[in-house]
């Protein structure tokens, strides 16, 4: 018969009461019990020692952290310093001791090499409660304050001096500064504040194939505008320090690529923005909130209801709509907020449903034309994909770049001009990246079954 059929069960009694109330009172009252009764052998008697010892110290500790002036470094949910403390906390050796943790799955942003590591990692992070730990010497309490979808940081330490808790969060950040280079780090709206979504790994430039010309105008004009002394340049004269360029081209010609691209040349943070599920309210908050020197990326211009002034007229009550409306999106682009070095990428594959207002200089300086592939971004393409790379011997076949050139041409000369984009050239090259000359004598079937 077990323990509660056979009636030895009785309910919580009052001493597990009062454990709710001081976890480990009734181990500790027994203890002192049997050692004052002077029954227990000496190594009991020791162990029973520390044992209240060890719970009467973390007691005193609390008792004397809430009674004395502490310092507390606040860290928002929203701000990018979360994410550096975040990363800082997952390796520090006081997790493996915290009582309420989250377990995440380690993103592949944070590992080099996708083969090195074990399949789908895990990380923990303390979680919604109070955690002791201590840092240079000091003994520093971090605080995880969980409301809704947010968890905001707090870091205190005795005494007023705030200095220790700086130098920790300075530390944080030197820390992920390591980490993040030769990454773009891509915000996203969340609720109506910015908060990074993804870190993608810096694509050269020269990788994204287009008409050379048009990519050196537009690079040189990047160069140009974040210049160091532009800044002064533009201040002194009185105009917005803020350019603003029009990608338009069909789908998969490159322009997300080249933007991202642009980005990692840079070393500028991404903003990206879905027109389309944000009222003028949010956009106008979020546009103020932008740091100086960044990219806003405003995807399909076109689909998010901010077409031609004619045909939204009709839905100028703006506020009542979930989506951004032509005005409010003009007048973002026009404010006074977040001029500093930001740099609007505006794309889109219908330029002629844009309103003229929208896309005139001062709001898109310069219009780049991306198109779809023709003989010269083919040969590139083909190059690319087949390029022969120091140290890199992938292939089954063994050809020199001399080879390569002249198949490239010859692939490229196979293919109709401007019907296919480069994204479904270069998918139709990788299902081949094995042999070049698969490819060549493949393209032509290709072409004839596509255009079926
Ligand atoms: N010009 C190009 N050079 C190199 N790669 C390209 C080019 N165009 C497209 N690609 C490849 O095709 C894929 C899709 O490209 P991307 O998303 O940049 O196109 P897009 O023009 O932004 O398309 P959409 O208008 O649908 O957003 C990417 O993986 C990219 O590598």
């Amino acid at each position: 018969m077990d323990a509660i059929n056979g009636g030895s069960y009785h309910g919580p009694s009052q001493m597990s009461l009062i454990d709710i109330i001081f976890p480990g009172f009734s181990i500790a009252s027994a203890s002192a019990h049997q050692l004052l009764a002077g029954n227990l052998d000496s190594y009991t008697r020791l162990l029973c020692t520390f044992g209240m010892f060890v719970l009467f110290a973390r007691y005193a500790v609390r008792y004397i952290w809430e009674i004395s002036e502490a310092s507390t470094i606040y860290v928002s949910y929203y701000d990018e310093a979360y994410d550096m403390l975040v990363d800082w906390i997952a390796d520090q050796p006081f997790v493996h001791n915290a009582h309420s943790l989250i377990a995440r799955v380690r993103s592949t942003q944070r590992t080099n090499n996708l083969y090195s590591t074990k399949k789908k990692p895990l990380t923990f992070s303390p979680w919604d409660g109070s955690f002791l730990f201590w840092y240079n010497g000091h003994l520093l309490v971090l605080h995880c304050d969980v409301k809704e979808h947010r968890e905001d940081l707090r870091i205190s330490s005795i005494g007023l001096n705030a200095n220790i808790l700086k130098s920790l969060i300075e530390e944080c950040r030197e820390n992920y500064i390591k980490n993040t280079q030769r990454k773009v780090s891509v915000f996203e709206n969340r609720e109506g504040e910015w908060k990074k979504a993804r870190l993608r790994p810096v694509r050269p430039i020269s990788t994204v194939i287009m008409d050379n010309e048009v990519k050196d105008d537009i690079l040189r004009d990047v160069d140009e505008f974040l210049d160091q002394d532009m800044q002064g340049w533009y201040a002194e004269r009185g105009i917005p320090y803020k350019r603003g360029y029009l990608l338009f081209g069909p789908p998969g010609t490159g322009k997300s690529s080249f933007s991202l691209s642009l980005a990692g040349k840079h070393e500028l943070d991404i903003y990206t923005l879905q027109l389309s599920n944000i009222s003028d309210t949010t956009l106008m908050r979020l546009f103020a909130e932008l740091p100086p020197r960044c990219i806003v990326l405003l995807e399909d211009v076109d689909t998010a209801g901010v077409g031609r002034r004619d045909s939204v007229d009709a839905d100028q009550d703006n506020e009542s709509k979930s989506a951004v409306t032509l005005s409010g999106l003009l007048n973002v682009l026009d404010g006074v907020s977040s001029q500093e070095g930001r740099i609007l990428i505006m794309t889109t594959n219908h330029i002629e449903h844009l309103d003229e207002a929208l896309i005139r200089p001062g709001r898109s300086d310069k219009k780049v034309h991306f198109k779809l592939a023709d003989q010269n971004i083919s040969t590139q393409l083909f190059h690319t994909v087949f390029k022969q790379l120091p140290n890199q011997k992938q292939c089954n076949e063994e050809y020199d770049d001399e080879t390569v050139q002249g198949l490239a041409r010859d692939f490229a000369s196979k293919l109709p001009e401007q019907v296919f984009s480069p994204a479904e050239v270069l998918s139709f090259l990788l299902e081949r990246k094995k042999s070049p000359y698969d490819a060549v004598s493949g393209v032509e079937s290709w072409v004839a079954k596509a255009k079926c």
